[in-house]
């Protein structure tokens, strides 16, 4: 017999009333995107010429993880495609995440079907299967067929394999490709010296206007967290619970996804506590589970040799408690260890000191300059800011996955 009254499951969460506010790929309204007004409209301002039908700048968008760029990116691109209907012109943005789709067949791919309806254009395009040219030559006939203006968003453009693609899109026009179609490209980037990595003639079409995204601060991270305070039920969440989560982000990174990230775990813990608020102090152990997280992230796709450098700074953190850090000459001892187990050519001292930058750049080491009077001239130390630990884990689980 249906017993109508089993008490075995909850039916209703006593904690967040709309959960999808707190996760990450969530787009949210205009009301709810904070302290980015300048941002957003200097990038509306680059692309603004496609809603007279013209080609839009293509746009290199930087800053450190969490700052907005691929939210800012993406609602810009979707008003834009909105205000051209309304001016009689067919707009469309495909989003590419080129950590996921890193060569350059994956990427196209994914460019043509975000762009296709084979009901309209009548072709198809197949998850795989197809030459890289086929695709291409699939994709301009889509934009040509469908659209006046495109633009493409290249999110974690650093993670392409090569710039071929980036050559592909900035010629296309030119090379008589499309005809109709105008096409724009916003690259973005967490890597600040992507651009130098770039072909010549790529980063000069490529880079017509650039962004720098600022980090947060805490006040602006109180009020993201705040505009989602709607997640949680009525009267759930303890006053001081976001306060205190904001402080935190903002004095490590200044990061709005690490932010959203303690929010929910916060509430996670409540929820499996049987806790019936979410209280400040959980704000604490959510705080670390955030920072694994954002370390996974920020390597997700990284490049093998990008890891092994991390990793011989964590082996050195591991056996030596040293706190001022490690000179370059000791890190890249270690990593050519690395390097010899892994079977592996160990980069130049050189391309390993432009690593250790780009991985300070995104707070996870510090980096100090020291002098070491006349005879030794000056040098510098590279420290971990993560927990050694985490990052051996998070390391580990990346190469055996
Ligand atoms: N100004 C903001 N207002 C509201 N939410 C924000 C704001 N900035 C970022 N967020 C939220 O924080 C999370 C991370 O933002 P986003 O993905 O845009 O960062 P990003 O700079 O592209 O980071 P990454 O380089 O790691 O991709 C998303 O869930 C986004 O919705």
């Amino acid at each position: 017999m249906l017993d109508t009254g089993d008490d075995l499951f909850t039916r209703e969460d006593p904690i967040f009333a709309n959960k999808e506010l707190l996760e990450i790929s969530h787009l949210p309204g205009e009301g709810r995107i904070v302290g980015r007004d300048d941002e957003i409209s200097q990038l509306a301002n680059a692309v603004n010429p496609a809603i007279f039908g013209q080609s839009p700048s293509n746009v290199l968008i930087y800053g450190k993880t969490g700052t907005g760029k691929s939210l800012c990116a993406k609602y810009v691109s979707k008003r834009l495609v909105e205000t051209a209907a309304g001016e009689g012109v067919e707009a469309a943005f495909a989003y590419v995440d080129c950590a996921q789709d890193t060569t350059e067949t994956q990427a196209v791919q994914t460019i043509a079907e975000g762009v296709n309806d084979p009901d309209e254009t009548g072709i198809r395009v197949p998850d795989k299967g197809l030459s890289t040219s086929t695709y291409y030559k699939r994709l301009w006939r889509i934009l040509d067929a469908r659209f006046d203006v495109v633009l493409i968003l290249l999110d974690e453009i650093d993670k392409l394999d090569d710039d071929d693609i980036l050559m592909q899109l900035s010629r296309a026009g030119e090379a008589g490709k499309i005809e109709r179609s105008k096409l724009g490209v916003i690259g973005i980037s967490n890597k600040i010296q992507y651009k130098d990595r770039m072909d010549e003639r790529v980063k000069s079409s490529l880079c017509e206007r650039e962004f720098v995204f600022p980090p947060y601060d805490a006040n602006q991270l109180r009020d993201i967290m705040e505009a989602r305070s709607d997640a949680f039920r009525e009267g759930v969440l303890d006053p001081s619970t976001i306060p205190r989560a904001a402080a935190l982000a903002a004095r490590e990174h200044g990061d709005a996804r690490k932010a959203i990230d303690i929010l929910r775990y916060a509430g996670e813990i409540a929820q499996s506590t049987g806790v019936p608020t979410v209280r400040e102090e959980f704000v604490t152990q959510a705080r670390e589970r955030a920072e694994t997280d954002r370390f996974r992230e920020l390597i997700r796709g990284s490049t093998p040799h990008s890891r092994y450098v991390l990793q011989a700074l964590a082996l050195l953190s591991l056996s030596n408690q040293r706190q001022d850090g490690f000179r370059t000459s000791r890190v890249y001892e270690i990593y050519e260890n690395i390097c010899r187990q892994e079977g592996s050519d160990s980069l130049s001292l050189r391309r390993v000191r432009d690593l250790l930058k780009e991985h300070a750049f995104l707070d996870i080491i510090e980096q100090s300059k020291h002098s070491g009077g006349s005879a030794e001239g000056s040098y510098t130390k590279h420290r971990l800011l993560e927990d050694p630990e985490v990052v051996k884990e998070v390391l580990t689980e990346n190469i055996d996955g």
